[in-house]
């Protein structure tokens, strides 16, 4: 089966897009086509599928489904990258429009230059912060904020935060000292967290900028995480070192975000979104990809 898609990302987080306003893809076959398209060697190599579609709720509709074919409930850096898309296409005729995920309905905003967009603002909404809401297991506190976490033999403190995707950041000293590739793996999967869990690690430099480095439910050490860099802010704010309704710029593998959790509680982010390049992808069911 021929699949047309586009290959776009956020600060280097890429994904293969395919667009359900012109095309159908059977709903068995989506985490299958995910993993193959993720594939660095038999496919074409990204951090997973989104897909873009008509929705009932909002101007357009998204849905993501990591490397190993899960499905997440949103995504940061995909959104920005599907109102890019939206707005370039035709699909919306204004600058501000909403966006459908699986997690919730959210503002976008594209500053277009010549018809083209590089820049994205989106109200990502407010962040989760009840244990049930990430989820974690435990007594349903309001918060979860630097809580005592053992992992692996070590001692560390977990701030939890649900930006529509599960989200368990720990601050480090020095950002080049996060074990990223240690514990990411371990506290991804710990039964703590029955969903699974995005992994952040987060040195905050100041008040006002912190260093990030993700490891991702599903799809593992990822150039940026959009929703983990509002998370980030949300649990800097949570631990005094990041100060509230402020632009916090965040330092990502792949670039910087400009994100405020504001007083009235939703949290914004503002990056650059990319087209990489188009194609057809060649889908062949009978080699699955495991
Ligand atoms: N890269 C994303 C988040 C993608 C989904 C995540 N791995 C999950 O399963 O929750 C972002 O930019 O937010």
């Amino acid at each position: 089966m021929e699949v047309p898609f586009i290959k776009m990302h956020g600060l280097g987080n890429n994904y293969i897009y395919v667009d359900l306003f012109q095309n159908k893809l059977k709903e068995e076959e989506i985490p299958d086509i995910a993993r193959g398209v993720s594939n660095v060697n038999t496919g074409i190599g990204s951090d997973g599928l989104i897909l873009i579609q008509p929705s009932e709720r909002a101007d357009v509709a998204m849905r993501i489904f990591n490397r190993d074919g899960s499905e997440g409930n949103t995504c940061g850096n995909g959104l920005r990258c599907t109102a890019k898309y939206a707005y370039e296409q035709g699909y919306v005729s204004t600058e501000q429009f909403q966006i459908e995920t699986k997690a919730n309905v959210v503002d976008a905003e594209v500053k277009p230059d010549r018809g083209a967009v590089h820049r994205v603002t989106i109200n990502m909404g407010k962040p989760y912060l009840r244990r049930s809401e990430i989820p974690m297991m435990g007594h349903d506190d309001p918060e979860v904020v630097a809580e005592p976490f053992q992992v692996n033999q070590g001692e560390w403190k977990v701030t939890a935060v649900s930006m529509g995707n599960p989200h368990a950041v720990f601050f480090v000293d020095a950002i080049e000292n996060a074990p990223l590739k240690e514990l990411g793996p371990v506290i991804e999967k710990d039964q703590r967290f029955p969903e699974g869990v995005n992994v952040e690690f987060v040195e905050a430099i100041s008040k006002r900028e912190l260093n990030f480095r993700v490891w991702e439910r599903g799809s593992g050490i990822t150039q940026a995480c959009g929703t983990g860099a509002c998370a980030a802010v949300v649990a800097a704010v949570l631990n005094d070192q990041a100060d509230l309704d402020e632009d916090i710029t965040v330092h990502l593998q792949g670039g910087d975000l400009t994100i405020r959790w504001s007083v009235d509680g939703a949290v914004w982010m503002t990056g650059d979104a990319e087209t990489i390049a188009k194609g057809t992808y060649y889908y062949n069911q009978q080699q699955k990809v495991e």
